[in-house]
């Protein structure tokens, strides 16, 4: 593989930083990788396992001369982040973030960066409820989608240098509108992960009351939510606080949807409740019969915003 980008800064160095180190590692698209993280001790652990060739102990510092600058920080600091490195940043460098919500982080981002350098927002679909540095793997990227929102600039090189760069990952990558990113994840993840938080705090306020039987005999299901549920607070608290709008409208169509199943539950109405789950049956039977994985970039595109 060739080199893509000679410099590249991370900035914050958790989970899909040390994952992109490791995959860049692999594909040998970096010349250097250069990592940025406001802890000395993380500092030494990018550099003990060696998904950073260099670190520095200021963001401003580490994407001095750099070509690509990967904004790895969770959505609500990427501002304070744009602020700081913008003084420093190299005439003609691209740079690009990881950020679960697209909107808001243009909105924060873009004002703060100097003319002279491409702004090329991306999100991979991939990730697992561990973070920090010893989280991270090569292969997480790995035939996931990533995709990138470069509003109004969709075909110009420095586009195709961060899609060549994500495929080298081994990510399929998709360019998508990021307001309507926003609604595709929050119907493929947001809402999911927050009924998984609520899920398992209703598990846990049981718990208290039935001498812990709820997790202590918990099956299969419920032990899927509690991986979810396990993620990052302060990533997560950022994703909603920055996708309100879709959030609160995938969740109103969900609190309608599940007062509706209540309902038949309620009346004892089975038919309702077996045609339901035939249908919901029939959603991951064609998606697994088409090869695809769930993350499906289009997935719900015919949905919400416009009935
Ligand atoms: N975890 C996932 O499943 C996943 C998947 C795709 C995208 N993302 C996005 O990627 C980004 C990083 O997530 P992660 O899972 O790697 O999280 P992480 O918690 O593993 O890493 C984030 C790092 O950013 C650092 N940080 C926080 N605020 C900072 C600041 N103001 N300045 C500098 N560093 C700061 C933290 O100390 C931490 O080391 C987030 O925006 C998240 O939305 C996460
Ligand atoms: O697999 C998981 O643990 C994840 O939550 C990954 C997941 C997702 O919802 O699919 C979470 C947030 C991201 O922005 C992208 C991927």
């Amino acid at each position: 593989m060739t080199v893509i980008y000679e410099k590249v800064a991370l900035i914050g160095l958790g989970l899909i930083a040390s994952s992109m180190g490791h995959a860049m590692k692999r594909a040998g698209v970096a010349g250097e990788v250069i990592g940025y993280a406001r802890s000395k001790e993380t500092r030494d652990i990018a550099l003990e396992i060696g998904f950073c060739d260099r670190v520095e102990d200021s963001a401003a510092k580490a994407v001095v001369d750099a070509d690509l600058v990967v904004l790895c920080v969770p959505v609500g600091a990427m501002a304070d982040v744009a602020i700081e490195i913008a003084p420093n940043l190299k005439s003609g460098a691209t740079i690009s973030d990881v950020g679960s919500v697209k909107e808001s982080v243009i909105n924060a981002v873009a004002p703060n960066l100097p003319e002279d350098v491409s702004f090329i927002p991306a999100h991979p679909l991939a990730g697992t409820e561990q973070s920090g540095p010893r989280s991270g793997f090569a292969e997480l990227f790995d035939n996931r989608w990533c995709i990138l929102t470069p509003n109004g600039m969709p075909h110009v090189k420095e586009v195709s240098d961060l899609k060549s760069f994500w495929r080298a990952l081994g990510a399929n990558v998709e360019t998508m509108d990021p307001a309507h990113h926003d609604l595709v994840l929050a119907v493929t993840s947001h809402v999911p992960h927050l009924i998984a938080y609520t899920m398992v705090g209703v598990a846990d306020d049981l718990g208290r009351v039935t001498d812990e039987e709820v997790v202590n005999y918990s099956a299969a299901g419920f032990r899927d939510f509690t991986r979810i549920a396990a993620s990052d607070p302060t990533m997560w608290r950022d994703v909603f606080l920055n996708n309100k709008e879709a959030t609160l409208e995938i969740l109103g169509r969900f609190t309608e949807e599940l007062f509706d199943l209540q309902r038949a539950i309620r009346r004892g109405d089975g038919e309702q409740l077996h045609d339901y789950f035939t249908r919901t049956r029939a959603i991951r039977r064609g998606i697994l019969d088409a090869g695809q994985d769930m993350d499906v970039p289009n997935f719900g595109r015919n949905m919400p915003h416009d009935d």
